[in-house]
């Protein structure tokens, strides 16, 4: 809930933080628990007010238990609840036990005052792409017929459009036309946001608010046929949602980017 006086959720979207059990390790030349630190320190010194994180998927890169415990330690410095859904990387078996406790843990629907935020899973075992399932679509009907006066907001991993890199885009998500034809025809949803692309997208789509956000490791650069690491800092999004239905959100990225990758790296 919200703290009285206040009906505008701030959220704050980390994603694809691609955590190693040893803290030693790195990806693509980016100690990935360095530069989710990192991005810690740069949201403890916004003066922003948390209502809750929502953290995208991919937590871990070697899905062992440390790596999930690392991304709990991490995110317990803040008093606010974090909800987590899983990526292409991750084990919900063994996140469903690490990442549990009063102030996280796995979630699907989120009410406030004037808007819900609805979690979505789209992992397919094994596979990188996405797809979700008959039953998160009608769970995502059921869940704005239950709150039709609020607005809605959709969180998943992987990017339902295309988002132009074409070496990434084979591992979007599958079925991403027939949900954003089902969430175009819910006037309540304004906004869809995701992680999976490493990199930032702001669109509109049939009124609503397509989101992507970069990683607080390694970044994907836009519109490369192949793969490519992008230069630009690690970071995060803020969302606040408005009352009519807006969304005021921005990307914060770390100063002078401390966390440069191995630009020769040709995949992982
Ligand atoms: N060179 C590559 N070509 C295609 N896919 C790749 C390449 N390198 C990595 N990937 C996959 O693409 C995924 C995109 O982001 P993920 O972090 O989910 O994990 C990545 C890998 O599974
Ligand atoms: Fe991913």
């Amino acid at each position: 809930m919200l703290p009285e006086g206040r009906v505008c959720p701030q959220l704050l979207q980390i994603t694809d933080t691609h955590l190693f059990g040893s803290p030693e390790k790195s990806l693509l030349g980016v100690n990935t628990r360095d530069s989710f630190h990192a991005v810690l320190d740069l949201i403890e010194q916004q003066p922003a007010e948390i209502d809750a994180f929502l953290a995208t998927g991919d937590i871990s890169q070697d899905d062992s238990i440390s790596s999930y415990s690392a991304f709990a330690h991490g995110i317990a410095r803040f008093a606010a609840p974090c909800y987590w859904i899983p990526g292409n990387h991750d084990d919900p078996r063994i996140m469903a036990t690490e990442l549990d406790n009063p102030t996280l843990h796995a979630a699907k629907q989120i009410v406030y005052p004037k808007w819900q935020v609805l979690l979505l899973d789209s992992q397919v075992k094994k596979h990188t792409y996405g797809f979700l399932s008959e039953s998160q679509l009608l769970f995502v009907e059921k869940a704005v017929a239950e709150y039709p006066d609020r607005h809605c907001l959709v969180l998943l991993h992987h990017n339902p459009i295309p988002v132009g890199c074409r070496w990434l885009d084979q591992h979007q998500l599958k079925n991403g036309s027939q949900f954003l034809d089902l969430l175009s025809r819910l006037p309540q949803v304004k906004g869809v946001v995701w992680g999976h692309v490493h990199q930032t997208l702001d669109r509109m789509h049939n009124g609503i608010r397509l989101l992507s956000t970069p990683s607080t490791c390694i970044q994907f650069k836009p519109n490369c046929d192949q793969f490519t690491l992008d230069t630009v800092a690690p970071g995060y999004r803020r969302l606040t949602l408005l009352d009519d239905g807006e969304i005021d959100t921005e990307v914060l990225r770390l100063k002078d980017n401390p966390f440069a990758p191995n630009l020769a790296s040709k995949g992982y």
